[in-house]
Order: structure tokens, then C-alpha cells, then sequence
């Protein structure tokens, strides 16, 4: 069971709300900057932080999850560790050894691709590098963003399987793309995970029915918490990978718990994207240390709130979308 969005108080999140603007230390999702809003509950810190472009309806699934993870009940952990992926954001390929490098112990890593503007001759450098620098025994996925056609998506993968992937995440948009993709790419080995499919549609168990994905990538905060996902997972059938929404420390607590409360984990979660931020909210940030990192609460440094304070106009901003996703989830 898990605390809705209705059942707390707006007063009572908005009491020990800070707003913060975090800077990446590379251009990730179009972004350079990350802003979230964090609070304290009696279970500790907790995150909300959908991207600034959805509205109070999709958002508010985010609003669930962080104050479950203020409020709610605790999930028995089964593990203090989770293994995690380095994440190579769509950079040129000369610039992979040093983006691997902050990923210290990681022996797979997700490699973002079908980035807009860029060619198929760009994203194979990119994945050849990741390969080099990973050696044979290395896993490398990759995740279009559901930036391809289906035959686009057939091409790409053609060129790509020759470095071995252990996936390919969201390769098309829809639910039936993957589909027929899966069909046709039978013969390559490479499994297709959903993502997009999951978190965003209006029925995350679709893609699972419809026999259109490998496996799911999991996210607490679009999923409504910790509760909910591993409701999903249960449900689904399908082995998970458990990742971030580019969340600060707290938030990616989120999810190395409920990664450390799933009954079987076998494949490295992408939780390690505290190392694409410049800075974060805690002295202890959640950084991948022997390709893992732990599953305990996150404290929070005072002094890093106020340093990284959004400007007013955007903390109002994040207040009222708080009262707009309570005032979705009361309709
Ligand atoms: O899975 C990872 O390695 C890190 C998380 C990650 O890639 C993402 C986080 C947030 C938004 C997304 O664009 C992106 C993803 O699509 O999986
Ligand atoms: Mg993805």
C-alpha cells in the first residue's frame, strides 16, 4: 500500500520544501541543468522531480512516489549494494574514456543513441569507444528514446550488434513498433527493453502483455513510488532493470531501495547518474564506487540547499506544481 498524493497535506510537504538547480557535467536529455524539490518526511528525504515539461496529469505519479518515500512504509531490503551502469550521454566519441571514467568499477554502461541532429555513423563510434574502453567482457546497452522508425531502428541495430549489445532500450516509440521490431531483429540476439512504454503509457503492464519487450526498465518516481513498481514488476513477468530519472541523491535512493527490495536483480541499474551532476544535496552523493552503490537513506547538507537554491520565481513555480498535481490527484 502506498500514500496518494490526496492523503498528505500540500502544508505539510511544503513546510520543509527546498527547491534546488543543479548543474550537470554534461549535456544529458538536452539538459544542463537539473532542478528538483526536495523534502523532509518522518522516513526522511525525499524528491520530487519530473521534468519541467510535464504536465500536473503525468507529473503527478511523481508527487505519489516522493511522498511515499517521505511517508510511507519501508520495503524489506534484501541487499545493501546495487551494481549500476556507467551512463554515456550522446557526447562525440573522443569523449567517452573520460565520461567512463566517472563511473569507477562499472563494467556495463548504457550509451545513449537516436540522439536528434546526430547520424548512425556518430552513435557507432560512440558504442566502438564505449567498447574499447570496456574491453570484451564488458555490457554495453544502448537507449534511442523511441528516437527511431522501426526500420530505422532495424538498420541502427544491424550496425550496432557487432559490438555486442546487451540490449537495446526503447528503440521505437510505440508499443506495436517494438513489436514488429522484435519480430523482425529475431535473428541479430539483441533483446529490446521498454522504457518510455512503461513509464509514460497509460498502462505500464501493456507492453509486457502485448509480448513486446525483453525485459523493463523500472523508475519509482514515474511509476508512484516504490510500492507501485514493484507491484508492476510482480505483475509483469519480465526481468527489470531498475534506473534513475537523472534524480539528485535522494531520489536515486528511491530507487536503490526498491532495487534492494526486488527479489532478483540481474542487470546492472542505472542508478549511477549521480556522476553526471556537478554537484548535489548531500556531502555523500550516491556515486557508483566498485561499479555499486548502497541502499541506506540519504542526509541532506543544509548549507548545499541554500547554495543550489533555485531562484524564487522557480521554487514558487515547483510550489504550485505540487498544489497542481494535489489538485489533479483530488478530481
Ligand atoms: O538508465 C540509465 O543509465 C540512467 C537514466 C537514464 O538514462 C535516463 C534518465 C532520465 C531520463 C531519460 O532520458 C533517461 C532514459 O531514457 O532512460
Ligand atoms: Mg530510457
Amino acid at each position: 500500500m502506498s500514500y496518494s498524493a490526496a492523503e498528505v497535506s500540500v502544508t505539510d510537504i511544503l513546510a520543509t520544501a527546498h527547491v534546488v538547480d543543479l548543474p550537470l557535467n554534461t549535456r544529458f536529455r538536452g539538459l544542463l541543468r537539473r532542478e528538483a524539490l526536495v523534502f523532509e518526511g518522518p522516513r526522511g528525504w525525499s524528491e520530487f522531480s519530473p521534468f519541467v515539461e510535464y504536465e500536473p496529469a503525468e507529473a503527478r505519479t511523481w508527487l505519489d512516489a516522493a511522498i511515499d518515500f517521505a511517508y510511507g512504509p519501508e520495503p524489506e531490503l534484501l541487499r545493501t549494494e546495487i551494481p549500476v551502469n556507467a551512463t554515456v550521454p550522446a557526447v562525440a566519441a573522443e569523449a567517452v574514456p573520460a565520461v567512463l571514467a566517472r563511473f569507477p568499477g562499472c563494467t556495463t554502461a548504457k550509451v545513449k543513441v537516436a540522439e536528434r541532429g546526430q547520424t548512425l555513423a556518430e552513435d557507432v563510434a560512440r558504442v566502438a569507444a564505449v567498447r574499447s574502453v570496456l574491453g570484451p567482457a564488458g555490457n554495453i546497452r544502448v537507449d534511442a528514446n523511441g528516437g527511431w522508425s522501426v526500420a530505422e531502428a532495424e538498420l541502427a541495430l544491424a550496425a550496432l550488434a557487432p559490438y555486442e549489445l546487451e540490449y537495446a532500450e526503447q528503440p521505437c516509440a510505440t508499443v506495436s513498433e517494438l513489436s514488429e521490431l522484435r519480430t523482425r531483429i529475431l535473428g541479430l540476439g539483441v533483446r529490446i527493453a521498454a522504457d518510455e512504454s512503461v513509464r509514460k503509457a497509460e498502462d505500464p503492464l501493456a507492453v509486457a502483455r502485448a509480448g513486446a519487450a525483453d525485459l523493463l526498465v523500472i523508475k519509482a518516481q514515474p511509476l508512484g513510488g516504490i510500492a507501485r513498481a514493484r507491484d508492476i514488476v510482480a505483475a509483469a513477468g519480465l526481468p527489470v532493470v531498475v534506473s534513475s530519472a537523472l534524480d539528485t541523491s535522494i531520489g536515486l535512493s528511491m530507487g536503490a531501495r526498491l532495487a534492494a527490495s526486488l527479489p532478483e536483480i540481474s542487470f546492472a541499474c542505472g542508478l549511477g547518474t549521480a556522476a553526471l551532476l556537478a554537484a548535489d544535496v548531500t556531502d555523500h552523493p550516491l556515486l557508483p564506487r566498485d561499479g555499486a552503490i548502497h541502499t541506506g537513506r540519504i542526509a541532506v547538507n543544509p548549507d548545499l540547499l541554500t547554495r543550489y537554491a533555485a531562484a524564487p520565481e522557480r521554487r514558487d513555480w515547483w510550489f504550485e506544481r505540487v498544489r497542481a498535481c494535489v489538485a489533479v490527484a483530488e478530481q
